[in-house]
């Protein structure tokens, strides 16, 4: 029988992060993952997603110019663009093997089965360790209809082999919007179909109406507050059944992709052998990132119960559960600002409180809001929406929370990010000087004037 001093599950930037600090600290280690090694960020998330999107954003961005002095839409090759996107991801799984290897980690490619509270199973072997680490990502969320097989995921979008005519959504979350944006800009008749009221429910409600107004106008079709419950398919497309109101439709797409969200990936581990408990929102930790229920058990990263699923927070929590192994409770997770972005066009981001939060948290809350759309920055691209809002404490003059509109917010909520954690009050922001012109320097003036 194999042992370890620490077993992590899961080769995402949670588990790496964590096999890496145990294993430069002396430790024993091995890790396992039951996909191609390097995590979803790398491999199937993140950065493959970039890679495709910086291309709608150019056509986006061309559209607005037309006319203006581009002549001629720049012309889209899918093939090209899928062959660039694997230059980036190709080399991931094997270059992440390598480098777990050479530091001495051992690896396995299958997904471990814990037997009681120190042993696993994992290719036919029986390992024991001191430790474990659970690492283990999300994984689609099942919708449970008929037909469900006929649906695609994420992955299946960032490998499309061709542009599809016409795909349907379901689910108007982070993944659907970015996707559903893409796909529409390069020209596939795209319907989001989604079960709430509204989509991008996380984000604020002033924002994301300018955004899927705009995106309306783009052509996408959104339908809300929908029960999906059949995929049908066709001989080229698939039909999608549904109910609105309590009336029955149906919508017909060449592709339909469940974007409906994600849930911990923790199913085959069997972790009630080891008495581990988790639920719904992934194995259950405390600041240490330890398991509530096992003192050995750590579990980091979006599977985590702490976890915002977002590629910097799973670094930081591997970080975590790995120092604390090392030294127990030496390292606490302390739920950081954590700035995010849509990647749509144009990009929605988002840091700190929302307009809800800060009023009931706060006394008096000043909201800056505004639409910016004929300011410079917006005109001289001829963009068709820019727009803000940051909440301010009024008694103190600190920024509280700050959400922007713009194809530059992904980089400007940065700064916002910086000002937050830096307790910074309107005032010491607006003494900064930036670079001119800019859209960081527009932060300044969206200060200016109380909405
Ligand atoms: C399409 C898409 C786009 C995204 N874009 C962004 C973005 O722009 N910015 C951002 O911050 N975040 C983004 N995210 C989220 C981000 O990818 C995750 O938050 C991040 O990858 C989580 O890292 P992790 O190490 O916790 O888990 P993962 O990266 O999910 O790693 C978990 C690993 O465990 C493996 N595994 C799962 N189950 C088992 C098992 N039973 N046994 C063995 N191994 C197992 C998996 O194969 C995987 O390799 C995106 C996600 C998706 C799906
Ligand atoms: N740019 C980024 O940072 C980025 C990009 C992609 C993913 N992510 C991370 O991954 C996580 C998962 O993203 P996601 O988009 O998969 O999930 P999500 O939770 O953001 O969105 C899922 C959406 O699907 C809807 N939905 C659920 N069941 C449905 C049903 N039966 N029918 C119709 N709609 C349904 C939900 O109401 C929700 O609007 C995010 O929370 C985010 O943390 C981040």
């Amino acid at each position: 029988m194999e042992k370890y001093d620490v077993f992590v599950i899961g080769t995402g930037i949670a588990g790496q992060t964590a096999a890496k600090i145990c294993c430069e600290n002396g430790l024993k280690v091995a890790i396992c993952d039951n996909r191609e090694f390097g995590g979803v960020c790398a491999n199937r998330g993140c950065d493959p997603k970039k890679v495709l999107i910086q291309f709608s954003e150019l056509l986006d961005y061309s559209r607005h110019l037309k006319g203006l002095g581009i002549e001629k839409l720049p012309k889209i090759n899918w093939k090209a663009i899928q062959k660039l996107k694997s230059k980036f991801t190709s080399k991931v799984p094997e270059s992440t093997e390598k480098n777990l290897t050479q530091l001495g980690i051992d690896i396995y490619h299958q997904s471990p089965e814990f037997i009681d509270k120190n042993t696993i199973s994992v290719e036919g072997k029986k390992i024991t360790a001191s430790y474990f680490v659970i690492a283990s990502g999300r994984v689609p969320r099942t919708l449970h209809i008929k037909g469900e097989k006929h649906l695609k995921l994420s992955d299946d979008i960032l490998n499309l082999e061709k542009l599809p005519k016409t795909a349907t959504f379901i689910g108007s979350g982070y993944v659907g919007m970015e996707f559903a944006c893409m796909l529409n800009t390069l020209g596939t008749k795209v319907t989001i179909i989604e079960k709430g009221p509204k989509a991008l429910k996380a984000f604020d409600d002033y924002l994301v109406n300018l955004l899927v107004k705009k995106l309306k106008k783009d052509g996408i079709n959104f339908i809300f507050n929908a029960d999906v419950s059949r995929v049908e398919r066709l001989t080229k497309n698939y039909r999608l059944h549904y109910s609105e109101n309590g009336e029955h439709k149906a919508l017909k797409s060449r592709q339909v992709f469940n974007t409906a969200g994600r849930v911990p990936s923790t199913d085959v581990l069997q972790l009630q052998n080891a008495d581990i408990e988790a639920s719904s929102k992934g194995v259950d930790v405390n600041e240490f990132m330890q398991s509530t229920s096992q003192s050995h058990v750590y579990a980091c990263g979006d599977v985590s119960s702490a976890s915002l699923p977002l590629t910097p927070l799973s670094g930081l929590q591997g970080y975590i559960a790995a120092n604390n192994i090392i030294k127990a409770k030496s390292k606490t997770f302390s739920y950081p600002l954590v700035p995010s972005t849509v990647f749509t066009s144009p990009n929605l981001s988002s840091v700190g409180l929302s307009e809800a939060d800060a009023k009931s948290r706060y006394k008096s809350v000043k909201i800056y809001q505004g639409d910016a759309t004929d300011w410079y920055n917006a005109r001289k691209q001829n963009a068709k929406i820019y727009a803000y809002k940051i909440l301010v404490n009024e008694r103190t003059d600190e920024i509280l929370g700050a959400h922007l509109l713009s194809t530059e917010s992904n980089e400007c909520i940065n700064i916002l990010s910086m000002a937050i954690t830096q307790k910074m009050t309107t005032a010491q922001f607006k003494k900064q000087i930036f670079t001119y012109p800019s859209y960081t320097n527009d932060l300044k003036a969206m200060l200016k004037k109380e909405d």
